[in-house]
């Protein structure tokens, strides 16, 4: 795409989908998430030169949620390795609801099949070195100051605690998992390292440079520095078109054709090679738990621009 995005365009594009947010909900079942303002909107591109334009409430904060997932999964191939990761945590997408706990009696033996849904993101976050919860949430941070250049990101406890408090079904999922040996150590302490993991909070300038570090190999987008390496990096972008997406993946591959990951909080990643990244922020989540106005977005840009990479 030769033609750059103006700041004017994104401003009217995302005032022609503000009305979608009113299709959407949101995720109350973390209570602190249900104090969000649906309408607070807010998009972001960076490109590989470094340009950046964003619209809309660009210094709301948000947090990762299931956005995490996809950082704290190239930390852990970065801490074991690739063989190590996938003994535990399988390939292949579920077409289930991020939370379901039903196939994991499926397998012998049993595994998470993909990091992205929660089984296999509390297994990769049970996986990130650290003698501690706090030791292990600290790595990640330093790993996402790398990427954004920004030391000041930090997780919000009230979130992280509120999560923390009604996550039965992830305690749930851990002790199974425990019994299967697929984690080991304290489920209490997992949670919360994973519940911290998810609370931390950015905005979509932030979330679109590390769409754009992922969209170029790793690579830092100013110094060159290899913060993941290349091969991680594409283990983590086909991971976000496989599943990225919950069990929206398959359709969200046939209109938007953009890899990305998206989380309960409203937020979502998307990483183009040889374009950058695209963060789209709006809480209001439909049925699946995706953005109503990032999909919908999402899928305007790819088309007029032809961003698909299919
Ligand atoms: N889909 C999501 O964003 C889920 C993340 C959330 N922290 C959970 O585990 O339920």
């Amino acid at each position: 795409m030769e033609e750059k995005i103006s700041t004017t365009t994104l401003e009217e594009w995302l005032e022609n989908v503000k009305p979608f947010a009113y299709d959407g909900q949101l995720a109350d079942y973390i209570p602190a998430l249900a104090k969000q303002d649906p309408e607070d909107l807010a998009v972001s591109i960076y490109y590989l030169d470094g340009d950046c334009v964003h619209a809309g409430d660009v210094e709301s904060c948000f947090t990762l949620q299931s956005i995490s997932k996809v950082i704290a999964l190239a930390l852990a191939l970065i801490d074991n390795g690739e063989d190590y990761v996938f003994e535990r945590v399988g390939m292949e997408p579920t077409g289930d609801p991020f939370h379901s706990i039903y196939r994991l009696e499926q397998h012998r033996p049993s595994k998470p099949l993909n990091p992205m849904i929660n089984a296999g993101a509390l297994a990769v976050s049970n996986m990130i070195h650290g003698q501690t919860p706090d030791e292990k949430v600290g790595r990640l941070l330093s790993f996402i100051h790398e990427m954004t250049d920004d030391h000041s990101i930090r997780f919000n406890s009230e979130v992280a605690s509120s999560e923390f408090e009604t996550a039965f079904l992830n305690r749930s999922l851990l002790y199974y998992l425990k019994q299967h040996k697929v984690v080991t150590g304290s489920v209490e302490e997992t949670l919360d390292a994973y519940t911290k993991q998810c609370s931390v909070e950015l905005n979509v300038r932030h979330l679109s440079k590390i769409g754009a570090l992922f969209a170029n190999e790793g690579r830092d987008l100013n110094s060159g520095r290899q913060i993941i390496p290349k091969h991680f990096a594409r283990i983590c972008k086909t991971f976000m078109v496989t599943c990225g997406m919950y069990d929206a993946s398959g359709s969200f591959a046939i209109k938007v054709g953009i890899p990305a990951k998206s989380g309960v909080s409203g937020g979502v990643m998307g990483s183009l090679n040889g374009f950058g990244g695209i963060a789209v922020y709006g809480p209001a989540l439909d049925s699946k738990g995706n953005s109503v106005v990032g999909l919908k977005l999402l899928e305007m840009l790819s088309n007029r621009y032809d961003l698909s990479i299919f």
